[in-house]
């Protein structure tokens, strides 16, 4: 855990803007203690929740997109620390362990080129570095029982979180993926659209079913690939379910959950299926808010939900006077997700 840079109680009573009478999450979260060793603290924590920061867009660059999503954790961290602490949800089922220290990578990418095909084969080497420090991260945490909950970054990390999952449980894991994308691309060195390929094709994920796909953003090649293995990789399309009415959204999540309830699984959220969320690949089209929260409730509920991971939110690309809203809606789905994961 030597990458993680710790967030501290200190870090924490900056951004908890106390009122009196009332109890912010904040004020109940739990870190880990100065001196101590993260994997050791955590071993004796009852805190089944463990929030880690990828503030990375290298994945994102390394695919021709749009930087900003290493501004995530910022944003999602100080709208975290200000929900009420209540029956509904407690903030001391929650540790921060703190965020994967990325500053020297994202230093070394500021003036790489996609367009230049050393610099682009540079920006995957390090989305590889990174696999390997959120796989290390995502496999101790699993493997202490606890249940990982990341925020990204870009999608490049469903890889380390799928290998860490499937390390610490001794064999290949299912995903869920809620997006508009497959992220199922060829294998041409790592960026945020083939962290769902890299895994299947290393062995790492079983079974993965992509929810509401966007038939425009989705190339025939992807559709042939995922056709010929349609015992272990499914999907529906967002225009099947939302505008066509051809599918029911409560129906499709029941068959999705068929398909991968056999084993474990990851949750995997790409905030740019919901329209007006400032992302790289930004859309005025998709699930609502609602639907989203519904999808990770549903989700989580189940003994085999291993990780939730929420990624691609972009704050830095949103106007400046709302760009607390990502933060805000990770917020949302954290608590979603604690609330039904933990009945
Ligand atoms: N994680 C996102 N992956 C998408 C991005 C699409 C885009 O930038 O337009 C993909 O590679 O297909």
């Amino acid at each position: 855990m030597e990458k993680i840079i710790p967030f501290t109680i200190n870090d924490l009573a900056k951004i908890t803007n106390h009122r009196s009478g009332e109890i912010k999450f904040g004020e109940k979260m739990i870190t880990v203690p100065k001196e101590a060793d993260p994997i050791a603290f955590l071993k004796t924590c009852d805190a089944k929740y463990v929030l880690v920061g990828i503030p990375e867009d290298i994945g994102i660059r390394a695919n021709f997109g749009r930087p900003g999503a290493a501004s995530a954790w910022d944003s999602a961290i100080k709208s975290i620390a200000n929900i009420q602490h209540n029956r509904f949800c407690k903030g001391s089922q929650l540790v921060v362990l703190g965020q994967l220290n990325v500053t020297e990578e994202m230093k070394e990418v500021e003036h790489l080129d996609f367009n230049d095909i050393d610099d682009r084969s540079k920006l995957s080497q390090l989305v590889e570095k990174i696999d390997k420090d959120v796989s290390h991260i995502i496999f101790n945490i699993i493997k202490l029982g606890k249940t990982p909950i990341v925020i990204g970054g870009g999608h490049n990390n469903a890889y380390g979180n799928i290998k860490g999952a499937a390390l610490a449980k001794g064999k290949p894991v299912n995903a869920i993926n809620f997006d508009a994308h497959s992220d199922f691309r060829i294998l041409e060195g790592r960026h945020s659209g083939n962290g769902f390929s890299y895994a299947f094709e290393e062995g790492f994920l079983k079974k993965y079913f992509i929810f509401g796909l966007h038939e425009n953003y989705t190339s025939k090649s992807v559709l042939d690939i995922i056709k010929k293995i349609e015992d272990r990789v499914r999907y529906n399309t967002y225009d099947s379910v939302n505008i066509r009415k051809e599918k029911d959204f409560n129906q499709e999540m029941a068959q999705a959950l068929e398909f991968i309830n056999d084993d474990f699984y990851g949750i995997e959220i790409d905030l740019d299926a919901i329209p007006n969320i400032a992302c790289s690949a930004m859309t005025l089209s998709g699930f609502s808010v609602e639907q989203l929260r519904q999808f990770i409730s549903f989700f989580a509920k189940n003994k085999n939900a291993t990780y939730l991971h929420i990624c691609e939110g972009a704050p830095d690309l949103g106007e400046d006077k709302n760009n607390h809203l990502i933060g805000k809606l990770i917020g949302y789905l954290i608590t979603d997700f604690i609330k039904s994961n933990n009945q």
